[in-house]
């Protein structure tokens, strides 16, 4: 089975369409980009036509590759305080010259719609998650989409970023599933991958993911943004080979991908209805 994100991403945006019109909310987004990488351009202008689209209002601030830790601090502090942002959304990667975590925690827990915080994370893996980041957390609403039982199965993690592979595993073991992280100095990591029900990976290299590495009938889910060597889009699993292995599998593209989009708009919806009802002063 092919789980279609594509298709699982539009059904979503839809209903969330109706649900922003009832609530009578207008949620508005903030994204910070900086520089100039085609990638993150395009990532961007979804971003803002996904917006568009649910009835999201957005902003977009443009600084110069070359700009400072400062100077986008000074942006992240002007967004925070202004009442008429909901949601920050600073795409990465950003370039060398800027310290990616001094930006990352600078930017308000109850507006990080991105859920990169600390505060964010520490919820999630406390297993109390207020906005966990987009792309695991599209992940886990293909698997309910799919209805792909998770609770008892035995999920493998391939990578362990702060943005998809740790808080992968936390969503997965909030979801009681068994958690298995792998990351590049795990020893036996095909032994690993061949063990699990559901298997994620988010390594970054393309045909990684081979059939032998795959359990039949399992869940494989591809994180990965990679060019093969004609320069086509591809994943970290090698489709072709594994498709027929595999009981259910994300394609690249059309997969984790457009949900990641999906999520980012939820989680401003989510950011919106905190704000008005004001639960966000737990923090
Ligand atoms: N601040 C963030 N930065 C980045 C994130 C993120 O969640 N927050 N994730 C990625 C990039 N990303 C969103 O920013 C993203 C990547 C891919 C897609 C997507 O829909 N891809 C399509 C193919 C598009 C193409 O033609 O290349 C697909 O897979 O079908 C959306 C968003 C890193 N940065």
């Amino acid at each position: 089975m092919i789980l279609d994100g594509k298709a699982v991403s539009e059904k979503r945006l839809e209903l969330l369409k109706e649900m922003i019109e009832e609530s009578g909310l207008y949620p508005r987004l903030a994204t910070v980009i900086v520089g100039e990488d085609p990638a993150s351009q395009m990532y961007v202008r979804m971003k803002h036509r996904a917006c568009e689209r649910v009835g999201i209002g957005s902003i977009r601030i443009d600084l110069p590759a070359d700009a400072s830790t400062e100077r986008v601090l000074e942006v992240i502090v002007k967004l925070n305080n202004d009442p008429d942002i909901n949601g920050i959304l600073v795409q990465m990667p950003l370039p060398p010259g800027v310290d990616t975590g001094r930006v990352i925690n600078a930017v308000a827990p109850n507006k990080d719609v991105d859920g990169f915080h600390p505060c964010n994370i520490g919820r999630l893996f406390s297993g109390d998650p207020l906005f966990a980041p987009c792309t695991p957390q599209g992940i886990m609403t293909i698997l309910e989409e799919y209805r792909i039982p998770i609770a008892g199965k035995h999920a493998v993690v391939i990578g362990r970023s702060i943005d998809v592979g740790r808080p992968m595993a936390a969503l997965l073991l909030n979801a009681d599933a068994t958690v298995t992280i792998c990351h590049s100095k795990t020893g036996d990591l095909k032994e690993e991958a061949r063990r699990a029900d559901i298997l994620v990976s988010a390594v970054g290299k393309a045909k990684f993911v081979g059939p032998d590495m795959v359990k039949e009938g399992a869940a494989v889910i591809d994180v990965g943004i990679n060019h093969d060597e004609d320069g086509k889009l591809c994943g970290d699993v090698d489709f072709e080979a594994v498709k027929d292995v595999a009981g259910a599998i994300t394609p690249v593209p059309g997969g984790v991908g457009p949900m990641t989009i999906a999520t980012l708009m939820e989680n401003t919806f989510k950011a919106a209805r905190l704000e008005t009802c004001n639960s966000i002063t737990a923090w």
